[in-house]
C-alpha cells in the first residue's frame, strides 16, 4: 500500500486531478483567453457587479445549503472514473495523527444494490483534495454499511497533503470520491491459509476482508492470521477496528488468529484491551513462531525406532502472505515492490524461510 505514498503519491493517477494545484492552468491563462476573445456587450461597473454577486450568492446556496440525503449527491453515471459528490457524516479524532472519517456513498453502492465484482474484497475509493485537485485511495473500513455509509481510518503526515486535508474536514462539508477500485481479490477454496501483516494503517484492507469475508463465512476452510504492528500502544488502530478482531479470535481460534506488536513500549496505553501486545518488530522468529511452528520434538528412544517427520516445505503448503504497510516494513518482509509498481520477486524474511512470488501479494 504505501508504495503509493514512498513513491507513487504524486503519480498522475488521474489525469486531470493528479496535476499538482500550481500546475493546473492559472488566473494569467484564463486572463489572457479572456482578453484574446471578442468583447462582450459593455455593461456598467455597477451592474456587472450586481452579477457576479448574484451568481456568487445562488452558487453558494446551491452548495452549502443543501442538505439531502447521499442518493441526491450521485451523478448519472456509475463509472469508478467519474466523482461522486457526497459530504462528511462524521470525523473523529482516534489516536496520534489519525481519524476515523465517515461519509456518504450513492445508493448503487449499497450492498443490496452493489452486485458488481468491483465491490468484492478488498477495494477502495480515490478521494479528491478539492483545494489542490490531488486524488489518493482509501480503503472503507466495513464497505459500505446499510445506510450506505463508508467509514475511513486516516492517517496524517506532517507534510502530506490529502491526509492533512481529510483531517480539517467537517460534518456536512461536501467531499468527492470515485471507485470502487479493486485492491485485491479474494478467491474462496483456493488457499489453506492466509497470514496477513500489516503495519500502521496498513491494516484497513485487511479489516476490510475480516468484515466482508471472515467474520461473514463460516464455511470456509481458509484459516487466518494477522500479525499487526504500531509504533507505540497509543498508536494501535481504535476499538472500533480491533474489538470485533479480537472477539472473533478468541471465540474462533481455528479461524482467526490475531497477533498485536508494537515496536516500543513507550509508557503509552492502547485505546481499548489486548490480550497480548509483543515488543519488537515482525521479525523471521515472529513467523516461525506464529506461522511455522515447529513440529514436537520426539524423544532420543522413539527416534530409534522410527524416522524424523521431514521438515514442511512451505512452497508446497497453499499459503498466502497479504503485506500492507510502510514501504520499509514492506522490503523487510516481502523485499521491495519491482519497477513500474510491479510485485517484485520475494525478497526479506520471506524469502529467507523459501516462500516464492505466487504465496505473496505486497499491497
Ligand atoms: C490501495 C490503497 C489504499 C489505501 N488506504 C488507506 C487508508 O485506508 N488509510 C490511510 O491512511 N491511507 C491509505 N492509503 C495511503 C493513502 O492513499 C496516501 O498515500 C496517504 O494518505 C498519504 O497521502 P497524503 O496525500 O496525505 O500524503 P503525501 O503528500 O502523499 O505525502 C505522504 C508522506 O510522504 C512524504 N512524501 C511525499 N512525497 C514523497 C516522495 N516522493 N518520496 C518520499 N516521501 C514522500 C511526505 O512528506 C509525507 O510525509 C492507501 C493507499 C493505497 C495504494
Amino acid at each position: 500500500m504505501w508504495r503509493h505514498l514512498q513513491r507513487s503519491c504524486h503519480r498522475p493517477l488521474h489525469p486531470i486531478y493528479s496535476r499538482p494545484y500550481s500546475q493546473l492552468p492559472g488566473k494569467n491563462v484564463f486572463t489572457k483567453h479572456n482578453i484574446s476573445c471578442s468583447a462582450p456587450p459593455e455593461l456598467s461597473s455597477g451592474k456587472r457587479i450586481a452579477n457576479v454577486l448574484i451568481a456568487f450568492c445562488a452558487g453558494f446556496s446551491i452548495y452549502f445549503f443543501l442538505d439531502e440525503p447521499a442518493s441526491q449527491f450521485e451523478r448519472p453515471s456509475n463509472s469508478p472514473n467519474k466523482f461522486i459528490l457526497s459530504k462528511v457524516i462524521s470525523n473523529e479524532d482516534s489516536g496520534p495523527g489519525t481519524k476515523l472519517l465517515k461519509i456518504a456513498a450513492p445508493t448503487y453502492f449499497l450492498p443490496h444494490n452493489n452486485t458488481a465484482n468491483s465491490f468484492d474484497p478488498i477495494w477502495s475509493v480515490y478521494i479528491k483534495d478539492d483545494d489542490i485537485q490531488v486524488e489518493r485511495p482509501y480503503t472503507p473500513l466495513n464497505g459500505v454499511d446499510e445506510n450506505g455509509q463508508m467509514t475511513f481510518w486516516i492517517k496524517k503526515y506532517p507534510n502530506g497533503e490529502v491526509g492533512r486535508w481529510l483531517h480539517t474536514k467537517r460534518i456536512g462539508e461536501p467531499i468527492e470520491f470515485r471507485g470502487p477500485l479493486t485492491t485485491w481479490t479474494w478467491r474462496e477454496d483456493t488457499w489453506d491459509e492466509v497470514v496477513m501483516i500489516s503495519g500502521g494503517t496498513g491494516i484497513t484492507p485487511f479489516v476490510q476482508l475480516f468484515h466482508n469475508v471472515i467474520s461473514k463465512s463460516p464455511n470456509t476452510k481458509t484459516r487466518f492470521t494477522l500479525l499487526h504492528s504500531s509504533r507505540v500502544p497509543e498508536e494501535l488502530p481504535p476499538p472500533s477496528l480491533l474489538d470485533p478482531m479480537i472477539t472473533f479470535s478468541i471465540d474462533n481460534p481455528d479461524k482467526l488468529k490475531f497477533h498485536v506488536f508494537v515496536d516500543e513500549q513507550d509508557g503509552s496505553e492502547p485505546s481499548t484491551s489486548i490480550p497480548a501486545i509483543y515488543t519488537g518488530r515482525i521479525s523471521e522468529n515472529t513467523l516461525k513462531r506464529h506461522v511455522f511452528p515447529e513440529e514436537p520434538k520426539i524423544s532420543w528412544w522413539m527416534s530409534l525406532f522410527t524416522n524424523p517427520p521431514p521438515t514442511p516445505d512451505p512452497r508446497s503448503r497453499r499459503i498466502l502472505f497479504l503485506v500492507c504497510g510502510p514501504e520499509p516494513m514492506i522490503s523487510a518482509i516481502a523485499g521491495p515492490y519491482g519497477r513500474n509498481f510491479s510485485q517484485g520477486s520475494v525478497g526479506g524474511i520471506l524469502g529467507k524461510l523459501g516462500i516464492v512470488s505466487d504465496q505473496v501479494y505486497k499491497l
